[in-house]
């Protein structure tokens, strides 16, 4: 379902920041990606949703190598993909019905379908009673399930979450680590940067550790 091979990013600046990456990653399932602050779980991460584009190297995601891929043709790779971004990126003006809306507005999706859509992802987060809430009245971990709620909306067949519990005491953390888990048995395939000790030494799924933009053994 994912694969890389030899793959390379080196930014404009000159730094290397992924270091001839191998790995392959079968549909369904759940791994982890680790490593310390700079190691390149970002810019990996990025890789496969297009934001970030390797320097050399092929990326295969569902059969189709993305290094190929058009511009025009990013929107289609990323109705595949839920994105949880390491800074959350809610929308503090819109409330939390509209920040679940906005993916599918961008996306194009049929307006008749969004509502029950919207209703959906919210229900399995539990935020279904804070649709019209806006985020500033929400708590840490309510604020990155809403970020969960909006990146399976559009019921993505691949869900990639950046430091998902950073800010989260362990309880929270508990709580999110356990949505992802009921997504990945549904058959999703769930990808996972954390630097997070106890959620590393509590699984029993691959570990991809970066140092210093290599991938070790
Ligand atoms: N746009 C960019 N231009 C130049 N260097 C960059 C850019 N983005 C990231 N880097 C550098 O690439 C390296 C890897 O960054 P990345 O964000 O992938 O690390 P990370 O492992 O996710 O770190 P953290 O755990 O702190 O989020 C870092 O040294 C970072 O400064």
């Amino acid at each position: 379902m994912i694969s890389f091979k030899n793959v390379c990013k080196r930014f404009p600046d000159g730094f290397n920041a992924l270091k001839n990456i191998d790995f392959t990653i079968e549909k369904g399932e759940m791994v982890f990606v680790t490593g310390h602050s700079g190691a390149g779980k970002s810019t990996l991460l990025k890789l496969i949703a297009a934001i970030e584009r390797s320097t050399t190297g092929s990326i295969i995601i569902s059969g189709q190598n993305i290094n190929q891929l058009k511009r025009s043709a990013v929107p289609f790779l990323r109705r595949n993909i839920g994105f949880i971004f390491q800074d959350q990126k809610v929308l503090f003006d819109r409330t939390v019905f509209d920040n679940v809306l906005l993916p599918l507005q961008i996306g194009g999706f049929e307006r008749k379908s969004t509502s029950s859509r919207i209703r959906a992802a919210l229900d399995k987060v539990g935020l279904l009673e804070k649709e019209k809430a806006f985020p500033i009245a929400l708590s840490g971990g309510e604020r990155q399930r809403l970020c969960i709620a909006r990146a399976v909306v559009h019921r993505p067949v691949i869900l990639i979450a950046d430091e998902p519990t950073g800010n989260l005491d362990m309880d929270y953390a508990r709580d999110i680590m356990s949505m992802f888990t009921s997504f990945h048995q549904v058959g999703v395939t769930v990808l996972i940067a954390t630097h997070d000790a106890t959620i590393l030494e509590n699984t029993t799924h691959r570990i991809l550790a970066l140092d210093h933009g290599k991938l070790l053994a």
